[in-house]
C-alpha cells in the first residue's frame, strides 16, 4: 500500500496582505486561516506524516496558539522555512521519512480546501505521478503592455492554478534539485520545467488562495456556509 506524506507551506511573510503578521496568522470565523487549512487533511486519514513549515521565528507562535486547537492524538512535524517557496517547499521534501511514495503539497493560505478534492488529487497521482489542480478561467485573459491590448489568450487552453499539487516524491525531490529558477510560482512547474508532464484535475472555485484583504470576507461566508 503507498504511503502518503503531506506538505503545508506556511512560511511566507504574506506582504500583500499588509497586514503586518503572517497572513495565515489572521482569523476567520474565529479560528487562525492555517488552523482551516490543516483541518482538511486531518479528516482525510491517509497521510502517515504531516509536514507544516513554518518561519523559523513562528514556530514557537503555532506550538502555543494552534497546536492545542488540534484532536489530541495530532502529529504534526513543523520544519523551517526559507526564503522563497520553493526553498521552503524543499526544506519539507527532505524532512520525509524513506517510506513516503506520494507528497501532497498545499498552501496555508488556502484554507478552503475540501476533504474531496485532497482526495481526487491523491487517485490521480497514483495514475499520473504528477498532478495539479486548476479551473477553468471565466474572464477574457489579454496580455497587456504598458495599458494597451496586446493580444487575447485562449480561452479554453488556461486553466488558474490551485494547490494541493501531488506527486511522486522521488519525482518531486528530482525536479527541485534539477531546477534551480528561484522564481517557480509553484512546484508543478518545475517538473514542467524538467520535462515532465502534470496532469490537471479540475479545482474548486472555492479554494482561492487568501492573499489580499478582499479574500477575507468571501472565504469567511464559504467557512460559516461549511458549519
Ligand atoms: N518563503 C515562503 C514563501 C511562501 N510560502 C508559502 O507559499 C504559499 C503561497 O504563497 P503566497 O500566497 O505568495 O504567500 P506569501 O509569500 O505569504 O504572500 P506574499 O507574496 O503576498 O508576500 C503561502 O501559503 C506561503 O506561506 C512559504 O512557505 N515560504
Ligand atoms: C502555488 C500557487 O498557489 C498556485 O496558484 C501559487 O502560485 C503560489 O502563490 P503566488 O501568489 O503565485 O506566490
Amino acid at each position: 500500500m503507498a504511503k502518503v506524506g503531506v506538505l503545508i507551506a506556511a512560511a511566507g511573510s504574506g506582504s500583500r496582505m499588509g497586514k503586518g503578521i503572517n497572513k495565515q496568522f489572521l482569523k476567520l470565523a474565529g479560528k487562525e486561516i492555517l488552523y482551516h487549512t490543516i483541518i482538511p487533511f486531518l479528516k482525510w486519514q491517509v497521510a502517515t506524516e504531516i509536514i507544516v513549515i513554518l518561519k523559523p521565528a513562528e514556530i514557537e507562535y503555532f506550538k502555543k496558539n494552534l497546536l492545542p486547537l488540534f484532536p489530541e492524538n495530532t502529529s504534526l512535524n513543523l520544519v523551517a522555512g526559507g526564503k522563497s517557496r520553493k526553498e521552503s517547499v524543499n526544506n519539507g521534501l527532505n524532512s520525509f521519512s524513506k517510506q513516503i511514495n506520494y507528497v501532497i503539497i498545499h498552501d496555508g493560505a488556502r484554507p478552503l480546501v475540501t476533504v474531496e478534492l485532497i482526495d481526487k488529487v491523491y487517485q490521480a497521482v497514483q495514475v499520473y505521478n504528477a498532478v495539479s489542480c486548476g479551473v477553468k478561467v471565466k474572464d477574457t485573459i489579454k496580455v497587456v503592455n504598458e495599458s494597451f491590448a496586446e493580444s487575447t489568450l485562449e480561452r479554453s487552453q488556461l486553466r488558474s492554478i490551485q494547490t494541493p499539487q501531488a506527486f511522486s516524491l522521488e519525482l518531486i525531490k528530482n525536479a527541485h534539485s534539477r531546477c534551480q529558477a528561484k522564481k517557480a510560482l509553484d512546484d508543478a512547474s518545475l517538473v514542467e520545467k524538467c520535462g515532465g508532464k502534470v496532469y490537471i484535475v479540475e479545482g474548486d472555485y472555492n479554494n482561492f488562495k487568501i492573499t489580499t484583504p478582499d479574500d477575507l470576507k468571501p472565504a469567511e461566508l464559504v467557512l460559516k456556509e461549511r458549519v
